[in-house]
């Protein structure tokens, strides 16, 4: 039921040393394959202040870099910010599980080949300017980065599920324009590209042409302190990875979307246009892994229509699908954020999860029949004693 992402999930920092000389083995061609030797050194050079590389196309998180930077060979610590960051994520992807590693070098192979060959007809998009993209009011509540300023501009129209205006329509237009161009390069050089997902025919991944950085800040700066407040319990503040996309529904496009939860922790779905009818948005309550199918109560429908502009944010595990478009062109802007920190603590998660509908449930259930067996206890002790 769980949707794939095509992008592989960011790793931890590996440790930085091992072995006799307290190097780590890794090193590279040229050509994106990692072979044997150099090496990171044991002991960091502590005086030595790292770049920044936020604003870098990256398949690791630009923190984990700036940290690792130290570790860096002296006679690399001087050389240029793209080198360094070319050596040391081909040192990370030695540490990822062959199946993985396999499957990043393809991909950063796939992305380069698009990334020399497309030309972008937008390029203003790709850096993300705040006041081109989004309204005042969202802008405002967010540079405010209070609970109360978020809900001034947002409803909750069933649990769990965020309504706000968000994207100029300047921008949705430009947007889409850029997306129309990349497809009819696609069909022209007969590439063939990634779907965003399994369920998907159409749509494309906006990391694979370039929209990396400008998701990175999307997430970072205006997603997590929304998420930090409204989705604290499944990771909302620790949002470190994305997959975004675009899905297009209509004719000669995908019709609908069946019944699913996506492989996110919080979900940011944006209505970029254009004309539609039907396209309605369908959920179905939020359900952990042991009850994803379990029956859906009367309390937790809700169906959206979707305008452009409009976003909604909802938690990843909360069932939703698509229902048919059925006339016009529907086409959104789909992120799924991702906490590293929040998987892993998931792993040794032994109690229910707070946030599955299905679980509160059944623990209200069991304490109710819990207080009801020691109700008729204390009745039948009182009886006895008359
Ligand atoms: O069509 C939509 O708006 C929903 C898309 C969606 O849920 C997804 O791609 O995960
Ligand atoms: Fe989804």
């Amino acid at each position: 039921m769980s949707l794939q992402g095509s992008k592989y999930d960011r790793p931890e920092a590996p440790s930085p040393a091992t072995g006799g000389n307290g190097a780590v083995a890794a090193g590279n061609k040229g050509n994106g394959t990692v072979l044997s030797s150099p090496s990171l050194r044991l002991n960091p050079s502590q005086e030595h202040k790292p770049y920044d590389y936020e604003d870098m196309q990256l398949e690791f998180s630009a923190v984990l870099l700036s940290s690792l930077e130290k570790y860096l060979p002296h006679t690399m610590l001087r050389d240029p910010r793209d080198q360094k960051a070319k050596f040391m994520q081909d040192i990370l992807l030695k540490y990822l599980p062959p199946r993985e590693r396999n499957r990043a070098i393809k991909h950063r192979e796939y992305r380069q080949k698009i990334i020399s060959n497309y030309q972008p007809r937008n390029r203003e998009l790709y850096t993300l300017n705040p006041t081109a993209v989004f309204v005042p009011s969202f802008l405002k509540a967010i540079n405010d980065n209070t609970e109360q300023s978020f809900r001034n501009i947002l409803s909750e129209p069933s649990p769990g599920i965020f309504v706000f205006e968000m994207l100029q329509k300047d921008f949705c237009e430009s947007l889409l324009e850029e997306i129309e161009n990349f497809e009819n390069w696609v069909t022209e050089a007969k590439f063939r590209i990634m779907r965003p997902n399994t369920m998907n025919r159409y749509g494309a991944v906006l990391e694979d042409f370039g929209f990396e950085t400008m998701l990175d800040k999307l997430m970072e700066g205006f997603i997590r302190p929304l998420s930090r407040v409204f989705f604290a319990e499944v990771g909302g503040s620790t949002l470190d990875s994305h997959h975004g996309f675009v899905v297009e529904y209509g004719q000669d496009r995908d019709v609908d979307l069946g019944f699913h939860v996506d492989d996110s922790e919080v979900t940011l779905n944006v209505c970029l246009g254009k004309q539609f009818s039907g396209g309605e948005l369908f959920f179905r309550g939020t359900r952990c892994e042991n009850h994803v199918n379990t029956d859906t109560q009367s309390e937790e429908i809700f169906d959206y229509s979707h305008a452009p502009g409009q976003a909604v944010l909802h938690r990843g595990r909360h069932r939703h699908g698509a229902r048919a478009t059925t006339s016009g062109h529907r086409v959104n802007l789909l992120l799924w954020c991702r906490s590293s920190v929040f998987r892993e603590m998931k792993r040794y998660q032994t109690d229910f999860p707070s946030w599955c509908d299905e679980c509160n449930r059944e623990k209200k259930e069991r304490q109710r029949s819990s207080l009801a067996t020691r109700m008729d206890i204390f009745r039948k002790v009182g009886e006895s004693t008359t």
